[in-house]
Order: C-alpha cells, then structure tokens, then sequence
C-alpha cells in the first residue's frame, strides 16, 4: 500500500500542474498581498517566552474530523489574544481541509505571522504562499530531494517568506545548508506511520545546530507538555489538534 506522505506528494504535484494553467504567476503577481513586507515568524518565537504557533487545522489523514465547522478568522483572532507567537494555517483542502483562503482570511484579521503549512513541492507554490499572505513556509525533508530543497529555498528567501525546515530524525537536518533555515520543526509524528513520540523529538535536540531555533511540533495534547518542551530547550511548539478541539474561550495564556 502506498503511504500516505507519498499519496499527498504525488497528489499535489497533480494540483500544482492544474493550478498554474488556471492562475499563472504573473496573475498571483499581481495579488496586493505579493508585494506586502512579511512578518518575522523566527522574531516573534524567539521573543516570546513559549513560542507557541498555533494550528488552523479542520482535519487530517490521521485523525479525520478535528473541528469541521471551524471559522478561521475567529480562530486568528483567538490565538492572538491568547498570547501565540505565530499561526500555522494548513491549506491543503484534500487531507486537512484548509485553503489559501483560509490563510488569506487569517492574515487580515490578526497580526500574527503565519506559516502555510503544507507539502511544498513546486516553485508555483512559493509564488502562492506570498500573494495570499503566507510569512513563513514548510519544508519537509523527507518529503524532497536535497536539490529540490535547495532550490525551493532560494526561491522562498527571494520572495522574503521564512522557512521552516521540518526533519523527523537529526540526519534530515543536513539536506539543507543551515543558510535557508529560519526554524528547525521537529515532528513528533511519523508522517508514514501517523505514530508520535515527543521523547524521541526531546532526544534530538544535542544533535541539532546550537544557533537554530527549535519547535517541536505534533502531537502535543496539553499544557503540562509545552512546558515540558520548553523547559528542555525547544524554543517554540507547533500546536494543532490540542487547540482545535477547544472552544475559543477555553484558550489560555498559560
Ligand atoms: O496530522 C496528521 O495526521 C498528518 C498526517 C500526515 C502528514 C501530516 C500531518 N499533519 C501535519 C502537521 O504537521 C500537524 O498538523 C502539526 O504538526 C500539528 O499536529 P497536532 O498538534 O498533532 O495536530
């Protein structure tokens, strides 16, 4: 049976190759968004004191149904005033049930920097994360080739969106030069497995660059946990279906 990272790769880049004949660059260009400055994601984590990106997130291939009925701007607006540095907005509409518009939506209703989370595959995809307000994008390492990475990097630096670089084990962090990486996002989820295992994240951290900011993402289900992470020295967490599944005016500062 294939596995799922492989099922959503091969999905998207399908996607992509549809997508850039309905809306070519030039179109996305011109989008008011594309020519706006960004917001340092990598600034407002390691100013605050948990780091905390905050995940829009409806569904996903490992939990199915999380908050179907979700609405992105009051979301945003609750994870401002609950005090996270950042905003994760997954857009892949087939497997998590987002979309650049949830992002767009996002973007114009708090002053959070966002991450558009998602598997990033094609150079089209850069030039979309930027015209609909995307700050910061994902790249996974496990995901693409060493040369792909690259030159998906330079294109993101180029268009001023941040990278977060997402490694699963401490030898995907030498796919991409440390020059590109803005956050290292260390999964706690097994993305062909769905299994999470925070320890095996914690265990990582002597092995990773000592200059790059850490968060540690997936699978965190409580604030006893955050705390945890932080104290053993992740600088920020990646937090999703924990929050989904509250309501608004549940969410605490601490
Ligand atoms: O969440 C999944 O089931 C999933 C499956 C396959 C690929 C990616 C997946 N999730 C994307 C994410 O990175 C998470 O949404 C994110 O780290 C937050 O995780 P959580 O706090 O466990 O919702």
């Amino acid at each position: 049976m294939k596995q799922i990272l492989e099922e959503i790769i091969g999905y998207q880049q399908l996607v992509v190759n549809l997508k850039k004949k309905r809306m070519p660059v030039e179109v996305l260009k011109s989008f008011p968004e594309f020519s706006s400055p960004t917001r340092s994601l990598k600034q407002a984590v390691a100013g605050s004191e948990e780091g905390i990106i905050a995940e829009f997130k409806r569904r996903s291939p490992s939990k199915e149904a999380i908050n179907l009925k979700a609405d992105v701007m009051n979301i945003a607006q609750s994870y401002e005033k609950m005090g996270a540095a950042g905003m994760s907005v997954l857009t892949n509409q087939r497997y998590f049930g987002g979309s650049l518009e949830d992002l767009q939506l996002a973007k114009s209703v708090c002053n959070l920097p966002i991450l558009r989370k998602d598997f990033m595959v094609d150079a089209y995809q850069m030039y979309e994360a930027k015209a609909y307000g995307a700050d910061a994008i994902l790249l996974i390492a496990n995901a693409l080739s060493a040369e792909k990475l690259e030159e998906l990097a330079i294109l993101a630096k180029e268009l001023g969106l941040e990278i977060l670089f997402e490694i699963h084990e401490a030898e995907e962090i030498q796919k991409l030069d440390t020059q590109y990486i803005d956050l290292i996002g260390v999964n706690n989820r097994n993305l062909r497995t769905f299994e999470v295992n925070i320890q095996q994240g914690l265990d990582m951290l002597p092995h990773l660059p000592s200059e790059l900011l850490k968060i540690s993402e997936s699978g965190i289900q409580d604030r006893e946990t955050i705390q945890k992470l932080i104290q053993k020295g992740f600088n920020g967490v990646l937090v999703g279906e924990f929050f989904m599944k509250q309501k608004v005016s549940e969410f605490k500062k601490d």
